[in-house]
């Protein structure tokens, strides 16, 4: 069995001559949480464009769960959940019927099967209580806990999250937290996740990717990262200012 849920394997990304992800290669363990850091304009949201598809390498390949990006994206796509940027949603609708609206990109689930997984995801993220009232009356942490319920209607063994607590209070920071740790422990789920809220990373996650000005500058597990007497943000610092 793929023992990496992630490959990516020397992977480039060029824009008009410049190189927004340079030669870029790492792999994330199956089961694993893994934080994706690096300082503003690194290139973290070029590279989980690439992750998720939305744009493609000039250069290299990524595999999810052994499958290439480039020769299998539909299949892989199927086994991959993302929020990038916040999610979009009808306002006037309500948490269930946006999800009713989204599970018909699932044609491989039956109109039975689309139906429980509306309710499955709504009990996983805890929104159960608030599913029929409309999005408008959403907070932002019910908005994005919407956002991972739509990305867990396909099943996904990986999910991938950018900047999911940006604008959270510390509540629904704790909120997004604990469901991240669910997702991970009780229901098996790799995930990736960019923050530039390094204590939050340090956190959750249990391995580390920096990258800056679109390479990749380190990866390990966190603890290797940290010495015993710092934060990650210590750490961090000391990394990107080398
Ligand atoms: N389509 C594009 N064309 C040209 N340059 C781009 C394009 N998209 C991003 N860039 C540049 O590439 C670099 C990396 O951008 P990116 O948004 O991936 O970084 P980031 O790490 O996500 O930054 P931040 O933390 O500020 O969101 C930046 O200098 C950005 O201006």
């Amino acid at each position: 069995m793929e023992k990496h849920i992630l490959s990516v394997k020397g992977v480039s990304k060029k824009v008009r001559g410049r190189h927004l992800i340079d030669s870029v290669s790492f792999d994330v363990e199956k089961g694993a949480i893994c934080g994706l850091l690096g300082p503003n304009g690194a290139g973290k949201t070029t590279l989980i464009r690439l992750l998720t598809g939305l744009i493609r390498p000039t250069q290299g390949d990524i595999y999810i769960d052994g499958n290439s990006m480039k020769t299998n994206r539909k299949e892989v796509m199927l086994h991959t959940g993302a929020i990038v940027e916040s999610p979009i949603f009808f306002p006037y609708m309500s948490g269930r019927e946006n999800l009713r609206n989204l599970v018909r990109l699932h044609p491989n689930l039956s109109n039975e099967e689309q139906k429980q997984r509306i309710e499955e995801v709504l009990h996983i993220v805890s929104l159960e209580n608030r599913a029929d009232d409309k999005v408008k009356t959403y907070s932002l942490g019910m908005k994005q806990r919407l956002g991972i319920a739509q990305a867990l209607l396909g099943k996904p063994s990986f999910l991938i999250l950018d900047e999911p607590v940006n604008g959270l209070d510390p509540m629904g920071i704790r909120d997004l937290r604990e469901l991240i740790r669910t997702l991970n422990q009780q229901y098996g789920i790799t995930i990736l996740v960019s923050s530039h809220l390094l204590d939050e990373l340090q956190k959750i996650c249990n391995k580390i990717v920096v990258i800056r000005d679109g390479k990749l500058l380190w990866t390990g597990s966190k603890d290797q990262l940290a010495r015993e007497d710092q934060s990650l943000e210590e750490a961090f610092l000391e990394l990107v200012s080398q």
